[in-house]
C-alpha cells in the first residue's frame, strides 16, 4: 500500500492511473494529492475520486512517491522548486522523451523511474515500460513495478530503448485506433450499417490480439491460416500490401520515437 502519493498533472494518464491505483486498493483516496491547475479538472476529480486537488506543485511533491504527469514541454517549469522539499520520496515520471539523466538533476537526491505506459491503463490492459534511475534500489523498482502493474503489463528496458517503446506502445493506441476506424469505414463502404461495423472491427482487433498472445503463434503464421487459397483474406492482404500498409507502421513507430527524443 502506497502510503502517501502525489500526482503532478491531473490529465489524460494521471487520472488513468489514479483511477486504477484505487480501484486495486494500492493507495487510499485519503493519502492522494493531485496538482492541476485547471480549476474545473480537479473539482473533477475531487468529486469523482474524493483525492485532495489542489494548483501548488508543492502541495502534491511532499508525498512519499510522486508521480509526473504533465507533458513534457512544461516539465521545467512545473517541477521547478520541487526539488528540495523532500530527499526520500520515489519519484515516477512517465513523460514522454525527458531522459533520466534530465529527471535525476531535477531531483538530485532521489530515486528516479522513468516510464511508459499507454492508454488501455484506462481499463487495466496497458503496458508499461520502466527504466531505473542510478539511486534506485531493488526495492524500489520492484515497487515501481507493483505500481503500473495496476493499470496492465510492465516491463523492464534499458533506458535506451525508451523512445522506441514510446514510438511503439506508448503512441500504439492511437495507430489501433485509426486502424479500427478504417476497417469500420471499409465495413460501411461495403454496406454494413455503422455500429455494426464498428462493433466487428473492435472485435476483430481484440480477438486477434487475444489469439497471438495466447498461442505464442508468429504473426506471419495467424496470417497464413486465415489466407485461404484463392479467397477472399490475400486478396486483401494483397491490397495492404500495394498501398503500403506494413511501411506506414514501420515509419509511424520511428517517426513516434524519433519525436520522443526531441521532445526530450
Ligand atoms: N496520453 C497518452 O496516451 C500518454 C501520455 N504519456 C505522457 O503522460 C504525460 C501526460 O499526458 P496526458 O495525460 O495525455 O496529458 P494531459 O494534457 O491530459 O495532462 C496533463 C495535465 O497537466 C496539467 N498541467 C499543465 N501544466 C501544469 C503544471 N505546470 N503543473 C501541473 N499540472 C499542469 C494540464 O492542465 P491543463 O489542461 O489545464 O493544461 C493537464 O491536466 C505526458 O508527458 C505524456 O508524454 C505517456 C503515455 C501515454
Ligand atoms: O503523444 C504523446 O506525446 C504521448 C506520449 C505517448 C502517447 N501519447
Amino acid at each position: 500500500m502506497i502510503s502517501s502519493l502525489g500526482i503532478i498533472g491531473g490529465g489524460v494518464m494521471g487520472e488513468a492511473l489514479l483511477a486504477r491505483l484505487l480501484a486495486q486498493g494500492q493507495v487510499a483516496a485519503t493519502a492522494v494529492t493531485v496538482s492541476e491547475p485547471f480549476a474545473a479538472r480537479c473539482e473533477f476529480l475531487n468529486d469523482r475520486y474524493g483525492v485532495r486537488c489542489v494548483d501548488d506543485n508543492a502541495e502534491a511533491a511532499q508525498a512519499d512517491w510522486v508521480l509526473l504527469a504533465i507533458k513534457p514541454q512544461v516539465f521545467d517549469p512545473a517541477v521547478a522548486g520541487l526539488a528540495d522539499l523532500r530527499s526520500d520520496r520515489l519519484i515516477l515520471s512517465i513523460l514522454a522523451g525527458v531522459p533520466l539523466a534530465k529527471l535525476e538533476a531535477a531531483f538530485p537526491h532521489e530515486a528516479v523511474i522513468r516510464a511508459m505506459p499507454n492508454t488501455p491503463a484506462t481499463v487495466g490492459a496497458g503496458v508499461t515500460a520502466i527504466a531505473a534511475g542510478q539511486q534506485v534500489t531493488a526495492d524500489q523498482l520492484s515497487q515501481a513495478q507493483e505500481f503500473f502493474a495496476a493499470v496492465g503489463r510492465v516491463v523492464t528496458v534499458p533506458e535506451s530503448q525508451l523512445d522506441a517503446v514510446t514510438g511503439l506502445s506508448g503512441s500504439g493506441p492511437g495507430y489501433v485506433a485509426l486502424i479500427v476506424e478504417a476497417l469500420s469505414d471499409g465495413g460501411v463502404a461495403a454496406g454494413l450499417p455503422r455500429a455494426i461495423a464498428t462493433e466487428l472491427a473492435i472485435q476483430t482487433v481484440r480477438g486477434t490480439a487475444e489469439l497471438l498472445q495466447e498461442t505464442g503463434w508468429h504473426p506471419g503464421e495467424l496470417k497464413d491460416r486465415v489466407c485461404s487459397p484463392g479467397g477472399t483474406t490475400i486478396a486483401g492482404v494483397a491490397t495492404l500490401e500495394q498501398n503500403g500498409l506494413r511501411s506506414a507502421l514501420i515509419e509511424a513507430v520511428k517517426a513516434a520515437a524519433l519525436r520522443s527524443q526531441q521532445l526530450g
